[in-house]
């Protein structure tokens, strides 16, 4: 894999981290590798086993946080685990109802002007999520730089916040980042009682490697290297779900 020559490559995670962590794991780009669409990602039975295993062994000290919506989370097969839906906006407990703010008129007219944008131009993707909307180019990269001053010309029209991803532009409502979902899980229910380890590879991800460093904890940045608050790295998926298979007895 290249490295970018002007970040060092950060040391892999010693294996200890793991014991008392309490784990919170992005999900595209972590658990699983990077696809050509949304709907193009599965958790496969290997990953939901390890998922499980690993959560027995923390004493449900595991949350899933992620920019997807809990619902798609749980449509993907995750309703088994604490999940923090669109970048710390939602959270949910197995079983449980959703905990998350009404979706505001303000994204409906987002979306509206994103579809205006990308239609007629193929390879162009509208997101509908629950409470947000993203505009994805990885079918069009030639769009990126237009979708971007779109994305950010609706962010400041309609007082949303714009959330750039890997080949997207997301719009949500503020308020709330994956630092403040690692503090809000933190501060009660069973990850309360381990210390923070966040793994994740998106620029949305450093809100959480923030928090946990600042709780006291730990962040490894999954991907190429950059100024980052993590302290850790691994290089991609498959070393994501080596390195945690490694922290559960077969
Ligand atoms: O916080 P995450 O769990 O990493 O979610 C971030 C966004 O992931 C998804 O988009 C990204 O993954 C897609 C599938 O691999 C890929 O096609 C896209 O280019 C990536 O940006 C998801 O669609 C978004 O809703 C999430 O916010």
């Amino acid at each position: 894999m290249a490295h970018s020559p002007s970040f060092p490559q950060l040391p892999p995670p010693p294996q200890a981290l793991l014991n008392g962590a309490s784990l919170f794991l992005d999900f595209d780009g972590t658990l699983t590798p990077i696809a050509d669409t949304p709907d193009g990602v599965t958790v496969d039975r290997d990953l939901l086993d390890l998922l499980i295993r690993l959560r027995d062994q923390l004493d449900g000290r595991l949350a899933i946080v992620s920019g997807r919506s809990v619902a798609t989370l749980r449509d993907l097969g995750l309703s088994a685990f604490l999940l923090a839906g669109t970048h710390g906006l939602e959270f949910a407990r197995p079983g449980c109802p959703v905990e998350a703010p009404e979706r505001p008129a303000s994204i409906d007219r987002a979306e509206a002007a994103f579809h205006a944008f990308a239609d007629g131009k193929p390879g162009l993707l509208v997101e509908r999520k629950s409470i947000s909307v993203g505009l994805h180019f990885r079918g069009a990269p030639q769009w990126g730089e237009e979708a971007g001053d779109l994305a950010a010309d609706l962010a400041a029209r309609h007082a949303l916040q714009l959330q750039p991803g890997k080949m997207l532009f997301e719009l949500r409502p503020g308020g709330a980042d994956k630092g403040s979902a690692v503090h809000a899980l933190m501060s009660r229910g069973p990850m309360q009682d381990g210390t923070p380890l966040f793994i994740g590879d998106d620029v949305t991800d450093e809100e959480g490697f923030a928090a946990a460093a600042d709780l006291g904890g730990n962040g490894i940045l999954v991907g190429t290297p950059r100024e980052t608050r993590a302290g850790f790295s691994l290089e991609q998926v498959a070393a994501v779900r080596h390195y945690l298979r490694q922290g559960v007895p077969a």
